[in-house]
């Protein structure tokens, strides 16, 4: 605005000095003209000169009046400018002030009208969110009611379906018994029993065509329905740190409701229940006590271990029969505890420490290998690795996962353990040889694979507990000492499955290859069959008995 009004101001003052300078002009003009006719003295002329000196400063006072009033008119202008522009801006600030007061008036309706808003809110947001969560709850009953009824409907079905394979499992297992098959074969209605079976009770194929060549069809179902009750729990009592009868006194005031396992046993307790975890008890904890399936007593009662005697535990972690062994020696003598596993041998260690036991070396070695690490022991245990057949209420994954491959598998290492274990131990010596597992292929075929190669023969355990050892099997007949083995059925005592067998070793070293032959995995047998076996078996003694003497003479 300043600018203006000064760019103002020079422009009316150029005109104002041209506007003077046309008037003065003028007058020269008049005054020449007036020189020209009248002739005018030098007085005159200064007279003249002096007039237009006072013409010319009262032009230019009258100019700078001007000029003044001009900028005055100017600043007057400029100051009515500003006036207006003042009162413009005042006028301006006023509306503003009212605009803004209106402004400040609508927001302020507004901010109340938020803040009552705001106050409102939360309850709204809280009523709209228990609307949504008891529409998202009452789908989910919903669904819930539609899945509940689906699952009914389905376990019903399954259970309808379970039950008609059931039924069809007895009138199959009726039918065979009666020998009235209708229009089927015998090996029809087998083949469909099996089928039904694997059904059932979720067994994989292979396995179950396994049991039924061990079991006839009413045993069969009775040993597949103890495979999927519960054994018992049971504890044997460490007697290198209690008695049975102080420690039994102890857990039932822990309110631990027990009795004796049986009258084979001296150390075993059965636990039908209990307010406390049997494994954590403080007796537990400081070693009065294992917790110990009842059959896994039984290798170490065969065993029979004595005093200061040198023993060899060649699969031992997690030390169950190297701590009972232990005990029946009153930690004399020495036991070395063999296994291949280290991750297993850290639980030995834990148990023996816990156990007290003291008169136990732990070695890590392939039990295979173990007669060139040391011999001539007075008894070897062998609990061989196996396929655990015997303990599927234990761990019923077995229905499904294992396979005759893996019974083959175990069968042959089974085999190689057991000739090491015989290599092992001294002439006149103990083997006790067992397993978790039912299968044949891993007991009886394995101690007939060492009664054909190695100079041993199978004796009584000692034991009136289980079942004598199969003498066929399939087209395989066993020596007919295997009845002097044990078989330990879920279904028949109420134990884990299990077999063990002990064996006496008549001499060192293996049997000679023609012998051999002869006398393995005999057939069904003739008359002449029969004396050729006895003669072998003469021959194969009189061999042993030559060795023997042989030794005699060299020491
Ligand atoms: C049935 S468990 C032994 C259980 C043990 N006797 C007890 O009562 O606690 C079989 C053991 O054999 C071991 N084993 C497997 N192969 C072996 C081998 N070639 N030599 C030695 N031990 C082996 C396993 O690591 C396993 O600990």
């Amino acid at each position: 605005m300043s600018n203006k009004k000064a760019q103002f101001s020079k422009h009316t003052l150029q005109l104002a000095q041209k506007y003077a300078q046309q008037l003065m002009q003028n007058d020269v003009i008049e005054l020449k003209s007036d020189d020209d006719k009248d002739i005018k003295s030098e007085d005159e002329q200064l007279n003249l000169e002096e007039d237009q000196d006072e013409q010319q400063e009262q032009l230019e006072e009258q100019q700078d009046d001007e000029n003044n009033d001009m900028n005055d008119e100017e600043d007057q202008d400029d100051q009515d400018d500003q006036d207006d522009q003042d009162n413009q801006e005042d006028q301006d600030d006023q509306d503003n002030q009212d605009n803004q007061e209106d402004l400040d008036d609508e927001q302020n309706e507004e901010d109340e009208q938020e803040i009552v808003e705001e106050k409102e809110e939360p309850k709204k947001q809280k009523k709209i969110k228990k609307q949504q969560q008891q529409e998202v709850e009452e789908q989910q009953e919903e669904q819930m009611e539609s899945f509940q009824q689906e699952e009914d409907l389905n376990d019903q079905l399954f259970e309808t379906d379970l039950n008609a394979v059931m039924n069809r499992i007895n009138k199959i297992i009726e039918a065979l018994k009666q020998k009235d098959y209708g229009k089927y074969s015998r090996e029809e209605l087998l083949n469909e029993l099996r089928k039904h079976l694997c059904t059932y009770y979720g067994y994989n194929q292979d396995l179950m065509s396994h049991f039924s060549s061990m079991f006839k069809p009413a045993e069969l179902v009775a040993f597949l329905d103890a495979n999927d009750a519960p054994r018992p729990i049971t504890i044997r009592v460490n007697t290198l740190r209690t008695r049975r009868k102080e420690l039994a006194q102890t857990l039932v005031q822990r309110g631990v409701n027990l009795d004796s396992v049986g009258d084979w046993t001296k150390v075993g307790l059965v636990i039908y229940e209990s307010k406390v975890p049997i494994g954590a008890t403080p007796e537990y904890l400081s070693g009065h006590y294992m917790l110990q399936s009842a059959s896994s007593f039984l290798p170490v009662l065969a065993l029979a271990p004595q005093m200061n005697e040198r023993i060899l535990d060649m699969a031992a972690a997690p030390g169950g029969k190297t701590t009972y062994i232990a005990q029946l020696m009153k930690n004399s003598g020495v036991i070395f505890a063999n296994d291949t596993s280290k991750d297993r041998e850290k639980a030995l260690f834990y148990n023996l420490q816990r156990m007290g036991v003291t008169n136990c070396i732990v070695t890590n070695y392939d039990g295979r290998k173990f007669p060139k690490v040391m011999k001539n022991f007075d008894r070897v245990l062998l609990d061989a690795p196996c396929t655990g057949l015997g303990i599927i209420s234990k761990d019923p994954s077995i229905k499904a996962q294992k396979q005759m491959r893996d019974i083959l598998k175990h069968s042959h290492l089974q085999k190689e353990l057991l000739l090491s274990a015989i290599d092992c131990c001294k002439k006149g010596g103990i083997i006790v040889y067992s397993t978790c597992s039912v299968s044949v292929h891993e007991n009886e075929v394995v101690l007939q694979y060492a009664l054909n190669n190695r100079h041993v023969k199978i004796i009584d355990t000692g034991l009136q507990v289980g079942n004598p050892g199969l003498l066929k099997f399939e087209d395989k007949k066993f020596h007919s000492s295997m009845n002097l083995a044990k078989r330990i059925y879920p279904h028949v005592h109420n134990m884990d499955g299990f077999f063990y067998a002990k064996l006496k070793k008549i001499n060192h070293g293996p049997i000679k290859e023609e012998i051999k032959k002869d006398v393995q995995e005999p057939q069904v047998m003739t008359k002449k069959m029969k004396k050729k076996q006895k003669q072998l078996e003469k021959l194969r003694l009189g061999e042993a008995r030559k060795q023997s003497q042989q030794q005699q003479q060299q020491q």
